[in-house]
């Protein structure tokens, strides 16, 4: 299923969260809106999900127009917010049995369905323990669980990862990338994080200040910048200059000195929002 977004736009009050906005999300792909905090990222879900309607702009899912009434297309879609909204105090179990009750998921289907699910997100041994007992990256399958129980199509993810310590992340984008590859679902994802974005999207979108600033593929967008990022440490602040091969950053970082400290490492997409805007995003 493919999304194609037109010139979204949204304010809250004074606050512009979206200030026309336009992207296309391809079949199959994992799609990254990458930016900081207040970019508008979730902004744009919530519109995408029908949570919150635009005050301009259009939404087509695979060429149908999109409004928070249509139910059909509501449900091809799959929602992962940013917080953890389990029901504490009931198992996994019984958190995935009240969505597919409310999904309309028939009672023969909803056991095999858990049953699969169980296994899917490797929560089996954990299915009669309460949501509020679990550690958070367990908390986080169970809320993808619940959000795949009816088969969507598209699975939204806002800040998958979020709060979680580097390993559980990790294990938790192979999980993601599972998602994609076993179930054939297509994915969009909010981060502001650049390996995530990094690892896990084929596309992405750099959202800033209500505003997409750049796309393409990461590798591209990479290329743009160069192969190799030779940051020096100089009064205070970190000066960034870019190389296509390590021989040209090895001769800069030898031309130096050794009057400033300096590391040679490979170009990520942090280099290409910082070229852009001059900021860094993840802070
Ligand atoms: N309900 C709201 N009322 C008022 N302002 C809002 C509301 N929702 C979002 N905003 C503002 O709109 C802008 C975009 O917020 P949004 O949550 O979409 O950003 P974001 O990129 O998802 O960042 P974060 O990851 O921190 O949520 C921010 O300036 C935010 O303060």
């Amino acid at each position: 299923m493919q999304i194609e977004v037109i010139n979204l736009e949204k304010s809250f009050g004074n606050t512009k969260a979206l200030k026309g906005v336009s992207f296309t999300v391809k079949h199959n792909s994992i799609t990254a809106l990458l930016g900081p905090n207040g970019a508008g990222k979730t902004t744009a879900i919530n519109i995408l999900t029908g949570l919150l309607k635009q005050d301009r702009g259009e939404i087509f899912y695979d060429k149908t127009p999109f409004t928070p009434k249509n139910n059909k297309i509501k449900k091809l879609i799959g929602v992962v917010p940013q917080h953890n909204n389990v029901d504490r105090d009931l198992t996994v179990v019984e958190n995935w049995l009240v969505h597919s009750i409310l999904y309309g998921i028939n009672k023969e289907k909803r056991i095999n369905k858990i049953n699969e699910m169980l296994h899917f997100t490797g929560l089996s041994k954990h299915k009669d323990k309460k949501a509020g007992k679990l550690s958070g990256g367990m908390k986080r399958r169970l809320v993808i669980g619940r959000a795949l129980l009816h088969e969507p199509k598209i699975l939204f993810l806002d800040e998958p990862t979020v709060g979680l310590d580097p390993a559980t992340r990790r294990h938790l984008w192979d999980f993601i990338k599972s998602i994609n590859i076993k179930l054939g679902c297509t994915i969009i994802l909010t981060t502001h994080y650049i390996e995530e974005a990094e690892t896990l999207s084929n596309y992405v979108y750099f959202i800033d200040n209500g505003k997409i600033i750049k796309e393409g593929e990461p590798e591209s967008l990479k290329n743009e910048v160069g192969k190799y990022t030779l940051e020096i440490f100089k009064d205070n602040k970190t000066v960034e200059e870019y190389f296509n091969s390590k021989k040209e950053a090895l001769e800069r970082l030898n031309s130096l000195n050794g009057v400033y400290s300096a590391k040679i490492r490979e170009v990520n997409l942090e280099d290409v929002y910082l070229k852009l805007t001059g900021r860094k995003i993840e802070i």
